[in-house]
């Protein structure tokens, strides 16, 4: 009998099948790794845009969490899109109940075509409820400005803001680097032991890109649910990124999704 290691993403869903959830799940299984869910909020979205979004009665979200916890081994999670003030508060009480450890942080805030998936005054439950229980975090720039509350326009200010969230309790720091202008697209990593290292892909000039920040963390999550360290977990998440924006697929007229199919032959270890 196969064996697969159990992780769990607990997100909202994308009906374009690009981002959120069903990116995750997607990436999960493309790492071999088993992925349950708990859906916060649902999105009608397509590669286009975000057309509407339902945040799920707090009592569905619970229900999700004890009917997972009442029967799997869950060794990672991540969070993704959570709406608004009162299902951060929740999904973060919901982790602290059910123990959930290896814990990647995506603090979601705004869909590709801008749609708000974070209301503002969110900011500070995110940053004092849910930071302080991330391993990982994962925020891309605007995200990472809005958690430090200044902006982020060199190596040495993306550096200071990784140190000012490692402060706010985040054990390990991404900071993605795809809303840079420059011609690169290096993530900065802030490991919890000091060290830091840059983390270099070649930019692909493609704007089917939508849901690279969903994907990234999911790899982390998937590798760390299979018991790589933090280290290897986040570069191998970005080796799979660098493979995958290589191998397009054509699907949508707006900001198509990546390739979750596009590691499959590669030497990327997953
Ligand atoms: N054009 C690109 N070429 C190469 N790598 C890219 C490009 N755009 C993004 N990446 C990489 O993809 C990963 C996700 O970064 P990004 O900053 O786009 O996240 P994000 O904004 O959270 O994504 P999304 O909102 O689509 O989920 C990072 O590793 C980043 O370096
Ligand atoms: C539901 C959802 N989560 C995350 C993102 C960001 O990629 C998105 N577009 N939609």
């Amino acid at each position: 009998m196969n064996e697969y290691p159990e992780a769990l993403t607990i997100a909202g869903t994308d009906s374009g099948g690009g981002a959120g959830m069903m990116a995750d799940i997607k990436t999960m299984q493309a790492c071999h790794v088993f992925s349950t869910s708990v859906v916060v909020g649902v999105t009608a979205q397509n590669t286009i845009d975000v057309q509407r979004v339902l945040p799920l009665p707090l009592e569905m979200v619970d229900a999700q969490f004890k009917s997972i916890a009442d029967d799997f081994v869950i060794k990672a999670a991540k969070t993704g899109a959570l709406f608004d003030a009162e299902h951060v508060h929740n999904v973060a009480q919901n982790i602290q109940r059910y123990s959930l450890e290896n814990l990647v942080v995506d603090p979601v805030m705004v869909a590709k075509g801008g749609a708000k998936l974070l209301t503002d005054d969110a900011i500070d439950t995110v940053i004092t409820e849910l930071i302080p229980l991330a391993d990982i975090i994962t925020p891309n720039l605007p995200e990472a400005e809005t958690i430090v509350k200044h902006s982020i326009t060199d190596r040495e200010s993306t550096k200071r803001a990784a140190k000012e969230i490692q402060q706010l309790g985040a054990k390990n720091v991404v900071l993605k680097g795809g809303h840079s202008n420059g011609p690169k697209n290096d993530d900065y990593v802030l490991l919890a032991d000091g060290s830091d290292f840059w983390m270099s892909g070649q930019h692909v000039d493609s704007k089917r890109k939508h849901g690279t920040g969903d994907t990234l963390s999911s790899v982390m999550v998937a590798e760390l649910a299979k018991g790589h360290s933090v280290k290897m977990a986040i570069q191998t998440a970005k080796q799979f990124m660098n493979e995958i924006l290589q191998h397009e697929i054509h699907v949508g007229q707006g900001h198509g999704p990546l390739n979750h199919w596009g590691a499959e032959n590669s030497n990327v270890k997953i």
